[in-house]
């Protein structure tokens, strides 16, 4: 029987994360705990994001990403912010460096409770994303939906976070599009043998873009960090922005820098919701103590 194992439960602009405390195990989370959990309206989740002790003793702590349907993932931008609250309000720490299966990242919550991510360098190469099939320009690939002579999407700029994401530009209401509808079929094209994050991004300013994402293996979230980020240096690399954007997510705003040193780095919010502890192998979990209000 495994002894329970603490998490919290939070957010990062709405996009559901649950970050659970591994370290000091030998074990990992079970699909079928992962399942269990999300069946819950509680602890109904898009990402985990599991703290576990470093892989090589002495180096970083290790966040192992797992989306809602069981699948890993190599980034999660907002995810990362919650992991961020989580260990400066455990610590009163303020730097942090993590490893992911993607590399190495450094964060840093600021006195204002905002939180910056470094989310590393972006890839672009065809095989970085990745693609089945060569493009030498992914800032614009033959990709469309919809009839074949008047697409509803089309020509996406592709790029990853260490994760991967297609960029589609319109020119409309990024809420006036059927993204329920399209983003599954997009998600899962064999274009993208490892499947992909698919974004809607309307350029308002050279400075600002509006962002909406069928997450893969997560579907409609009210934000994508790594999709804002990954939208960022799409907008900058087709010159429709600048290196340093807003960007407007459903669930609010982030700022996204895209450094002279090829770093892209994410501000801010992230938000507690509560704490509580489960089973890694079940899933079952029991709320702490209500805080007393
Ligand atoms: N669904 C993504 C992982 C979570 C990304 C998102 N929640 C973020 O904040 O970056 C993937 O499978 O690549």
């Amino acid at each position: 029987m495994s002894t329970n194992a603490p998490f919290a439960k939070m957010n990062g602009l709405g996009n559901e994360i649950i970050v659970a405390d591994m370290r000091g195990r030998a074990d990992r989370i079970a699909p079928k705990a992962a399942v269990a959990l999300n069946a819950d309206p509680a602890t109904k989740f898009d990402q985990i994001m599991a703290i576990h002790d470093p892989r090589t003793p002495g180096t970083a702590n290790y966040i192992e990403i797992i989306n809602c349907d069981g699948s890993m993932a190599q980034a999660c931008g907002n995810g990362m912010r919650c992991v961020v609250q989580a260990l400066a309000a455990e610590t009163g720490e303020k730097i942090f460096t993590f490893e992911t299966i993607a590399g190495i990242l450094n964060a840093e919550e600021h006195e204002d409770g905002l939180i910056s991510v470094d989310m590393g360098e972006p890839r672009f190469g065809w095989q970085e994303i990745p693609l089945a099939e060569e493009f030498r320009d992914t800032r614009m690939i033959e990709l469309q939906i919809g009839p074949i002579d008047a697409p509803v999407l089309h020509s996406p700029s592709v790029a990853s976070m260490g994760n991967p994401h297609a960029i589609f530009w319109v020119d409309q209401d990024v809420w006036s599009y059927d993204l329920e509808r399209f983003g599954p079929l997009l998600e899962n094209h064999p274009i993208f043998p490892e499947r992909a994050n698919i974004s809607i991004a309307q350029v308002t300013s050279r400075d600002a873009l509006t962002l909406r994402t069928w997450e893969r293996g997560a579907g409609l979230t009210r934000a994508c960090g790594s999709a804002a980020c990954a939208a960022a240096v799409s907008a900058a690399r087709t010159n429709r922005t600048g290196r340093q954007v807003t960007v407007t997510l459903p669930g609010g705003l982030l700022a996204i820098d895209w450094r002279e040193d090829d770093h892209v780095v994410m501000t801010g919010p992230a938000e507690w919701e509560f704490s509580g502890s489960f089973d890694p192998a079940t899933g079952l979990w029991r709320r702490d103590r209500q805080d007393v209000a």
